[in-house]
Parts: C-alpha cells; structure tokens; sequence
C-alpha cells in the first residue's frame, strides 16, 4: 500500500490514496499502520476517496480501528494533499466528511499549500446530539466525577463529542489517568474527546487534548473549536483566539453572527512510502 504521512500540529495520520488504492480491512489495518513501534506509527489513518457530492471525501480512522466522524487537522492535511499531487487544481475545496460537506481554502507558498482555512461549521450543543445524556438544554460547566474529583465539563459536538474542562495548568494534568476516564465515562455513549484548557489571556489559550480511540495527541482541530465556543459561553475569551497545542498553533475564529467556526492553520508532508499489509 502506497501512503504519505502528514501531520498538523504534530497530529499526525497516514493518508492514502483511495481513487488509486483499494484497502481491506480497514479498521485493522488502521490498527497496524498506527503502531509507533511496529508499523508507520501514527494518531490513526485517512482515506481520501472521490465523492458524488462534493470535490472528495474524507475517511478516518482513529488508531484503536475507531471510525471518526470528522477530523480537523486532517482534513486540512486531505486539502494539501490532493492539491500538492495533483489530484485537483482547485484552491477552494468542498470535502465531504461523515459530519458533512466542509469548506476549505488554500494558502500557498512557493506553489505548495502551507495553511489551510476550514470552515468547520456550526457547533451543536444539544446533549442528544453530541450525545452526552443529559435532560438539560445544554451542558455549560456541568459537574462530573472522575476519580473522587470533582471537573467541570462544557459539552459540544463539531461533527464528534468534546467536553472541554478548564484547568490552572495543562503541564501538570495526569492526563495519561485522567483521559481514558472522561473518554469512557458513561455519560457519553459514543466515548467522548476531552480537552482541558488553560486560559492564558482573552485571545490566547493553551490546551491538551485527550482523544477517543487515539489517547493524548499534539493537537485536535476539532477540539480546539469545541474549546473556543467553551471559552466564549463561559466568558472566557473573545470569539477569536490563538490556541497553543502541544505541537503549534491553530487561528480559531467563533463567527457568532453566522454561528460558524473558521479554523487555519498548518498542512506539512513528513514523507512517503509503501507498507506490505
Ligand atoms: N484529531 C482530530 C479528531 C479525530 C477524531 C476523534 N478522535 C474522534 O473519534 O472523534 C481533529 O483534529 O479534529
């Protein structure tokens, strides 16, 4: 199988070429091809396959052989890919996901695609569609118990389930103890991303993230819009706001007139390759 391993942010997945390659066994292989030790060592694996809808779509795969439903750092990485091949021409792109058509930009440098601007949509808030169970009309600073300690979670779903926790200090969080706790916490019936966010100033955050199916990765696109629209419901910040992640920056931007989210940032190509299955 012939793949690229990009990342975003240091979030880093094997892409594949599906209008050239045929994959079996997906969730196994999605498996195989993540393991740091034995495989090519990734957060998971993306498919990029054509599309009766729009220019492509975007598949993925969690490493654990989850299906994700939306992927913000890798859908940035599709964009770049399929323009750097190319695969298209076009520096306006429409990419079809499990969560829908989503709308991206290209920024170029030297004729290759450096930052992509992703319009990510609507945030849902309602808890049976994010789903978190819960008879209330949204889930601002709601109280949960993990581990005899006492968080408070806000819920929102991008296309997947977040509950962003807000912290003093991400540095010192036992996130490797604490993460799989909210992940499997049974009021999210679909596991849930857990984000935990330190306020630095009202357009700078900071923000680990913990996510279903891959564990702790350098960085959530779609997390970090979850935490931006957290930030602006709890008062915390202004609608747009520089997000710190363990591997770089993402630019958010919370539209609340158009009650959209804009998301740019980095598309980078570690190398390629081909793997015997
Ligand atoms: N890293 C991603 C999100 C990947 C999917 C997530 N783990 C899920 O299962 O919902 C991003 O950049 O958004």
């Amino acid at each position: 199988m012939k793949f690229t391993k990009m990342q975003g942010c240091g979030n880093d997945y094997v892409y594949v070429d599906c209008t050239k390659e045929v994959i079996e066994h997906i969730p196994e292989t999605a498996v195989k091809v993540s393991d740091r030790h034995f495989g090519i060592g990734s957060d998971g694996l993306i498919l990029i396959k054509s599309s009766e809808t729009a220019d492509f779509f975007m598949d993925m795969y969690n490493n654990d052989g989850s299906r994700g439903k939306m992927c913000g750092n890798g859908i940035r990485c599709v964009a770049k890919y399929v323009y750097d091949y190319g695969l298209t021409n076009k520096e306006h792109l429409r990419i079809e996901t499990l969560s829908g058509i989503k709308e991206l930009d290209l920024i170029l440098q030297d004729g290759k695609v450096s930052q992509v601007t992703v319009n990510m949509g609507a945030p849902i808030l309602q808890p049976s569609l994010i789903p978190v169970v819960s008879d209330k009309d949204v889930l601002i600073k709601e109280p949960i118990t993990i581990d005899g300690q006492r968080y408070e979670i806000t819920c929102v779903s991008m296309g997947n389930p977040h509950a962003v926790v807000f912290v003093e200090d991400t540095s010192s969080l036992p996130i490797e103890v604490i993460g799989p706790k909210f992940e499997n916490h049974p009021i999210f019936p679909d596991r849930v991303n857990t984000e935990f966010i330190q306020i630095i100033d009202r357009t700078h955050i900071r923000m680990r993230v913990w996510e279903r199916g891959s564990g702790e990765t350098f960085a959530c696109g779609t997390g970090a819009c979850a935490s931006v629209v957290a930030c602006v419901l709890n008062g915390l910040t202004e609608p747009e706001v520089t997000v710190t992640l363990l591997g770089g920056d993402l630019s958010i931007r919370y539209d609340q007139k158009e009650n959209t989210i804009y998301m740019t940032g980095p598309a980078v190509k570690v190398y390629e390759g081909e793997i015997e299955l």
